[in-house]
């Protein structure tokens, strides 16, 4: 049976098509081999374009105008229709679609034919999707970027979308965590980091409750939910969103959904001496991001300007928080590169043969500006480079970055630095980073607050870990930037 299905796949993979059809007037060479689609014009210049199958979101006839507004549409059998995705130079892919005409309707079916087929081999992509809206995150507009740009791309793909509404802050983490959800191939969100966040602690929640396991326990290995999740950016910064698609674009995560390409993301469960306080993608950041968290909450009818206003407001007060940090790290790792599609350093932490390395703890005490655990590079629109340039989405390790505390020049410098996108904020003096698999932290004398993807949380004495792949989420990871970066002033 497997034999066959196996050997199936090989001849779909081989076979060849080859046709000449008509689209809009003109005539056109469309070849199919090898998992692609190449269509060239019959007559010179060539204008030569490859899809790659796994690119196409469905083919379909094109349906017959209907003489009579009551007439139900017919399929013209002479007639296909491609829609595919076509990826942009930054980052973002778009939908877009090719029309082909013949006048032997054999022709057409067969090409459909060997299209759907190959195309139903992509047993990843969702057929059902529960769909969560955030209706307060960003600038409030969830409900439009749902109907406007991310429902006809589903309705194209044909796929089923249950769509939730959240009512209340945290409704989203419980609805995920007490509701069956055996219906759904995917759960996913238009929303912020925050309610990305809602979605993926709730999966975790619920995940160790199947297994009957005390999640309030640092010492357990938390289980991998089977259900995979999709982001679609709604919020203010939407850096998970960003780190995961090089891009907060909506047609490009809706794509990225639909296509149903799988990475792991590692997260970190953050507790204090009794329980799990939550889980976290991107950064959980003590002292000037804590605070601007914590101060922006107030402005948020400003919307994403509450963090220029906080922010400034922040750095102007100049605050420096004393704190003890330890940190659990591999003896030898010094290794740093960005992580990019098909990550081979994230694909080493997949394979459970490769040998456990040393662990070693260290501590260190000092003041501090801003000290953040950052679990993927934090990058975004405001900031290209994030905090941790070099953090991965699944190595199994955070980057711990610590910013001493220094004077007010510095830290323009450091939130100039960080807004470019030529130099990374690990060159200053004043910035060390560390790869860390676990880290506590403990206030000395006067305290901050910790800023957890976006989220205020109040505990300041904390101990975090890092939790290898434990998401699964629909994307391909952050593209090749294929932009040449310039030089800048060394002022910042
Ligand atoms: N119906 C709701 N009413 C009020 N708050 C909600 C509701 N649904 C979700 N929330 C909460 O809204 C907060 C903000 O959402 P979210 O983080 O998605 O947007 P954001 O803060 O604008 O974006 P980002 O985190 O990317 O900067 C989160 O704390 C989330 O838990």
């Amino acid at each position: 049976m497997m034999a066959d299905f196996v050997e199936d796949l090989e001849a779909i993979k081989n076979s060849v098509l080859l046709t000449t059809f008509t689209c809009k007037k003109k005539r056109y060479k469309v070849f199919f081999h090898q998992n692609q689609i190449i269509w060239d014009k019959e007559k010179p210049p060539s204008v030569q374009v490859t899809v790659p199958i796994e690119n196409v979101i469905t083919v379909e006839h094109v349906n017959k105008t209907a003489n009579h507004r009551l007439d139900d549409p017919t399929i013209d059998p002479h007639s296909f229709i491609i829609h595919y995705a076509k990826r942009r130079s930054n980052c973002t892919w778009k939908h877009a679609t090719i029309a082909f005409s013949h006048t032997d309707p054999i022709q057409v079916a067969s090409w459909v034919k060997t299209l759907q087929n190959t195309l139903q081999t992509f047993n990843q992509r969702p057929k059902s999707i529960l769909l969560f809206l955030n209706p307060y995150g960003g600038k409030r507009n969830a409900m439009q970027i749902y109907e406007k740009l991310a429902k006809p791309l589903f309705q194209i793909a044909g796929v089923d979308v249950t769509v939730n509404v959240s009512q209340r802050k945290d409704q989203i983490r419980d609805f995920v965590t007490y509701h069956n959800l055996d219906m759904y191939d995917v759960v996913a969100c238009v929303g912020g980091d925050g309610t990305v966040s809602e979605l993926f602690n709730g999966l975790i929640i619920r995940e160790c409750q199947l297994h009957n396991l005390d999640y309030n326990d640092i010492n357990i290995d938390i289980p991998k939910p089977k259900m995979p999740i999709g982001i679609i950016p709604g919020g203010s910064t939407d850096t998970i969103a960003f780190c995961l698609h090089g891009t907060t674009d909506v047609q490009t995560a809706v794509l990225h959904i639909i296509f149903g390409g799988r990475i792991g993301l590692d997260l970190v469960s953050v507790y204090d001496e009794t329980k799990l306080l939550r889980l976290y993608a991107s950064v959980l950041s003590y002292g000037y991001l804590g605070d601007v968290a914590h101060s922006s909450d107030k402005y948020r009818w400003l919307g994403p300007k509450r963090y220029d206003y906080s922010g400034f407001k922040k750095l102007i007060y100049n605050m420096g928080y004393e704190g003890e940090i330890a940190m659990l790290s591999e003896k030898d790792d010094f290794t740093s590169s960005r992580c990019f599609e098909s990550c081979s350093e994230c694909s080493v932490c997949i394979d459970k043969t490769t040998e456990k390395k040393e662990l070693v703890w260290k501590t260190i005490k000092g003041k501090y500006f801003m000290v953040s655990g950052a679990n993927i590079s934090c990058a975004c629109d405001r900031s290209p480079n994030g905090i941790a340039p070099n953090s991965h989405l699944g190595d199994g390790n955070l980057h711990l970055v610590l910013v001493q505390h220094t004077s007010l020049l510095n830290n323009v410098r450091l939130l100039l630095r960080l807004s470019g996108r030529n130099k990374e904020i690990q060159q200053f003096p004043f910035v060390e980073t560390h790869k860390a698999k676990e880290f506590c932290f403990r206030a000395i004398n006067k305290k901050s607050k910790w800023n957890c993807d976006g989220e205020v949380q109040y505990q300041t004495d904390i101990r975090a870990k890092v939790r290898c792949q434990l998401l699964t989420i629909l994307g391909r990871g952050m593209p090749v930037p294929t932009e040449t970066v310039t030089n800048c002033c060394s002022f910042c």
